[in-house]
C-alpha cells in the first residue's frame, strides 16, 4: 500500500507483513484523520472544488445523515477514482453464505453444538471460507445477525470484498488475518477481533497457511461499547484500545479486480480494471477497527455469586427496544475467581436470550470436554443449559480459595431473537449429535 506496506497480495508469503509492523490511530468512534501522502487530505471543508492531488472525494455513510450527533457515523475518503466509476453487478454464487430471513429450516429447541469446520481441501480464500450456522431477523430490514464460520487456505488476490447487508465481526481461531481496506491495513490474529463496517470493502490475505475462525453479520444498528452505569468512567473495554487504520492505498491499473458485494442475501460481482483500495486520505468515524481481547478489564464479584455475563459485555448492537441487544459481543477472558460459598462456574440456566458460544483457546469453564478451540455451540432462547455433569460434580465440591481461569479466552454472540440454523449446520457432520449426555447422570441429591 501506499503508506510503505506490502502491496503485492499474491502468495501467502506475501502477506507475511507482521502484524507488529502495522500503525494505527486509537479511540474508539474517534473522529479520525489520516493521509498517506501529505496534503492529501483537505484542510476545513470536506469537498473542495477540486480536491488536492486530483483525488475524489466520496462520503461513506454508515448512519442515516439525520440520525443524532451520537449515533453519526460517516467517513470522508479522498481516492483515485470514485466507487462510482464501476460497471454493472452480476450475480455470482453464494457458496455456503446464507442470509436472514432464514427459512431452511424449523426453529429448533434444541442444544446444538459443533467440532470445528474441517479444514478447506481446495483452494480456498476468505469469501469462499464462509459457511453459514444460522441467524435471524432480516437483512433488508436491517435487524437481527448471520453467523459464520470461515475456513481459508489461500489469500484473496484480484478480489475484494464489501458487506451492504452489515457490519462483519471477525474473530480468528486459527491464523491471523491482514485485512486491506479501503481505509488502510489491519492485522488481526487469534485473541483479537476485527470489525469492519457495512460497505466497507476488504481483502482478506493469510497471516498463516491456514486460518480458521468465526464472523458475526451484524444487519443492525453498528456495535458500540455498553454503558457502564455505575461501573463508572472506566473498565470493560476501554476506548483507547480500539484501534483504527492509517490511510494505505494501492494503484494496480489495469490489473483486474473483482468487486464482491454482498447485497440482500446474495454476491454480486462487478469487474474494475484498477484496485477500488486506492483511498489516500480519509477522516471521520466509520472505520474499520482491530481490538485486543486481553486489554478487556474483566469485572466480577469480589463477594459472592456468580455475575450474569452481561458484564463482560465488548460491544453490543442495540435494537429499538432499550436493554434488548439484537446482538452482544462477550468475552470470557482470563479472570481470578473469588465468590465465597459460591458455585462459581457459569450457573444453569434458562435464558430468554439466545446464546452462541466459541471458542479461540483452551478451555471453557463450564464444560469440562467436547467444547474445543474452533468448535461452537447454540442455546437458544430458553433452552435449559449450564455446566455439564463433570464440571458440576468438580465444583460443588471444590475448595474454595482464589482461584485464576486463565487457560481459556471464549465468546458469546448473545441475541434478543432465536437463531435459526442453516440446513448445512443441522446436517454437518462435525455436529455432535450427543450433545445432551454431557447433562446426563446428574445425580439426585435432595434430602428433607
Ligand atoms: O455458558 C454460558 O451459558 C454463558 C454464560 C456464562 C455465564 O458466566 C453466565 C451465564 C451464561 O449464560
Ligand atoms: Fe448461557
Amino acid at each position: 500500500m501506499g503508506s510503505g506496506q506490502n502491496t503485492e497480495p499474491g502468495g501467502v508469503g506475501a502477506a507475511r507483513t507482521t502484524a507488529a509492523a502495522v500503525a494505527y490511530q486509537s479511540g474508539f468512534g474517534n473522529e479520525h484523520a489520516t493521509e498517506a501522502v501529505p496534503g492529501a487530505l483537505p484542510v476545513g471543508r470536506n469537498a473542495p472544488q477540486r480536491a488536492p492531488l486530483g483525488l475524489y472525494a466520496e462520503q461513506l455513510s454508515g448512519a442515516a445523515f439525520t440520525e443524532p450527533r451520537h449515533h453519526q457515523r460517516r467517513s470522508w475518503l479522498y481516492r483515485i477514482r470514485p466507487s462510482a466509476a464501476h460497471p454493472p453487478y452480476h450475480r455470482i454464487g453464494n457458496g455456503r453464505l446464507r442470509t436472514a430471513p432464514f427459512t431452511e429450516t424449523e426453529p429448533d429447541p434444541n442444544r446444538l453444538r459443533w467440532d470445528p469446520l474441517p479444514d478447506p481441501r481446495d483452494p480456498t480464500d476468505f469469501v469462499d471460507g464462509l459457511v453459514t450456522v444460522g441467524g435471524n431477523g432480516d437483512a433488508l430490514r436491517r435487524t437481527g445477525i448471520g453467523i459464520h464460520w470461515y475456513a481459508a487456505n489461500r489469500s484473496m488476490t484480484d478480489r475484494v470484498f464489501g458487506d451492504s447487508d452489515g457490519e462483519l465481526l471477525i474473530v480468528p481461531e486459527r491464523g491471523g488475518l491482514l485485512l486491506r481496506t479501503e481505509l488502510g491495513l489491519l492485522a488481526v490474529e487469534p485473541g483479537h477481533v476485527a470489525l469492519v463496517p457495512r460497505g466497507v470493502r476488504f481483502r482478506a490475505e493469510l497471516l498463516a497457511d491456514s486460518v480458521r475462525g468465526y464472523m458475526l453479520e451484524n444487519y443492525g444498528q453498528p456495535f458500540r461499547l455498553p454503558d457502564l452505569g455505575p461501573i463508572g468512567a472506566n473498565g470493560l473495554a476501554n476506548p483507547r484500545d480500539f484501534l483504527a487504520p492509517v490511510a494505505g492505498y494501492e494503484e494496480r491499473d489495469g490489473r483486474p479486480t473483482q468487486v464482491v458485494n454482498k447485497f440482500g442475501g446474495n454476491l454480486w460481482a462487478a469487474d474494475l480494471d484498477h484496485s477500488p483500495l486506492d483511498v489516500v486520505a480519509w477522516h471521520g468515524t466509520h472505520t474499520p477497527y482491530v481490538y485486543d481481547l486481553r486489554r478487556f478489564n474483566v469485572l466480577g464479584s469480589i463477594s459472592y455469586d456468580h455475575p450474569d455475563p452481561s458484564i463482560f459485555t465488548v460491544l453490543t448492537s442495540p435494537s429499538d427496544t432499550p436493554g434488548l441487544a439484537g446482538a452482544d459481543f462477550v468475552v470470557f477472558a482470563p479472570r481470578w475467581l473469588v465468590g465465597e460459598d459460591t458455585f462459581r462456574p457459569p450457573y444453569f440456566h434458562r435464558n430468554v436470550m439466545s446464546e452462541f458460544m466459541g471458542l479461540v483457546e483452551g478451555a471453557y469453564d463450564a464444560k469440562a470436554e467436547g467444547f474445543v478451540p474452533g468448535g461452537a455451540s447454540l442455546h437458544n432462547m430458553m433452552s435449559a443449559h449450564g455446566p455439564d455433569r463433570a464440571t458440576y460434580d468438580k465444583a460443588s465440591s471444590a475448595r474454595l480459595e482464589p482461584q485464576k481461569i486463565d487457560d481459556g479466552l471464549a465468546f458469546m454472540f448473545e441475541t434478543r431473537w432465536p437463531v435459526v440454523p442453516t440446513a448445512q449446520a443441522l446436517a454437518a457432520e462435525h455436529r455432535q449429535p450427543a450433545y445432551d449426555q454431557v447433562w446426563q447422570g446428574l445425580q439426585r441429591h435432595f434430602t428433607v
